[in-house]
């Protein structure tokens, strides 16, 4: 059957995968033959912790999808509990001084990527997906959860600040109001609470019915003109991207001088230890 015409069909996630041939360690993507969707798999055990080697990884996976010409790009983790833990707090904890520029540097880079993606974007979110992680499904278009996990935004809780475009990304799916709430709250979502208020999509039961809804989602652009809904997508998402872009420079030296604060410092620290005791019990 013609590529378009089975694009027209619903997608179903089902298709003979071809892996890319660039692949890199953290991160994998497979490109379903029937639909044309990419799946890119995050694969850094423990905890998906987004450190500087799976946000390169990451980065490299998005231009990837962006230059093979899939329909979609769905994003998901290979962790059975775990979308993301978020942002690696080792990468900010007592930092190396070069790495931690290079660091935050590439967080930019990938969220300025998924962001303003040219494809259709699904996040199958099938784990936790506190803090980065909730960023990474927020710059999406689409999410499907399963039941039993937490999402959000909980920065405030570890005394550190979101900085403005995970703000974006939030209110890019929140109501106004809820997302300063729960920004402020640190707040993090049951599934469920996370559904009632429109921060995912969907509820799936398992992650093949998660990634089979993402597909669907993106089956909905099937008849869509690509270059206007991509167009369309990237002047609603320009101004975010814009000021970003114009203020690279001053969201790193802002990022560095708050997480050296002696404060900050002591409070990623006294964190980092009670996730370790609650690890060792
Ligand atoms: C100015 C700065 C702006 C920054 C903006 C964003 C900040 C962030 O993204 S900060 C990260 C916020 N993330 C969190 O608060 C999540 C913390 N983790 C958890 O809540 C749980 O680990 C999680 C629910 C994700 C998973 O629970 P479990 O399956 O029970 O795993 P464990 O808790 O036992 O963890 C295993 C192992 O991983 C380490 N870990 C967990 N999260 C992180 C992390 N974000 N960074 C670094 N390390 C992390 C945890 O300590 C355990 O380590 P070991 O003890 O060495 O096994």
């Amino acid at each position: 059957m013609m590529r378009s015409k089975v694009l027209s069909l619903v997608p179903r996630a089902t298709g003979v995968c071809r892996h890319m041939s660039t692949a890199t360690k953290l991160t994998t993507v497979a490109v379903d033959d029937k639909t044309g969707i990419a799946t890119l798999t995050m694969n850094r055990p423990p905890v998906n912790g987004l450190n500087l080697d799976l946000l390169r990884d990451l980065n490299q996976s998005i231009g990837e999808v962006e230059g093979n010409k899939s329909r979609g790009l769905i994003l998901t983790s290979s962790n059975p509990t775990i979308f993301s833990a978020g942002l690696d707090i080792l990468e900010m904890y007592k930092p190396d001084k070069d790495r931690i520029r290079e660091f935050w540097t590439a967080l930019q880079d990938v969220w300025l990527a998924l962001y303003g993606s040219s494809v259709p974007t699904a996040a199958a979110i099938n784990g936790h997906s506190p803090a980065g992680g909730c960023l990474l499904a927020t710059s999406c278009e689409y999410r499907v959860m399963l039941p039993k996990f937490t999402i959000g935004l909980n920065e405030t809780k570890l005394g550190i600040v979101a900085p403005k475009w995970f703000m974006s990304s939030f209110l890019s799916v929140l109501p106004r109001r809820e997302a300063e709430r729960a920004l402020n709250q640190g707040r993090m979502f049951t599934t469920e609470e996370a559904l009632s208020i429109g921060l995912i999509d969907e509820v799936a039961i398992s992650k093949e019915q998660a990634l089979d809804k993402c597909a669907q989602f993106i089956g909905t652009f099937a008849k869509v003109n690509p270059l206007a809904r991509s167009l369309t997508k990237q002047q609603l998402r320009a101004v975010e991207l814009q000021q970003l872009e114009n203020e690279r420079a001053q969201d790193l030296e802002r990022f560095l001088f708050f997480v050296n604060q002696p404060s900050v410092q002591k409070g990623l620290g006294i964190y980092l230890e009670s996730l370790k005791k609650k690890a060792k019990n």
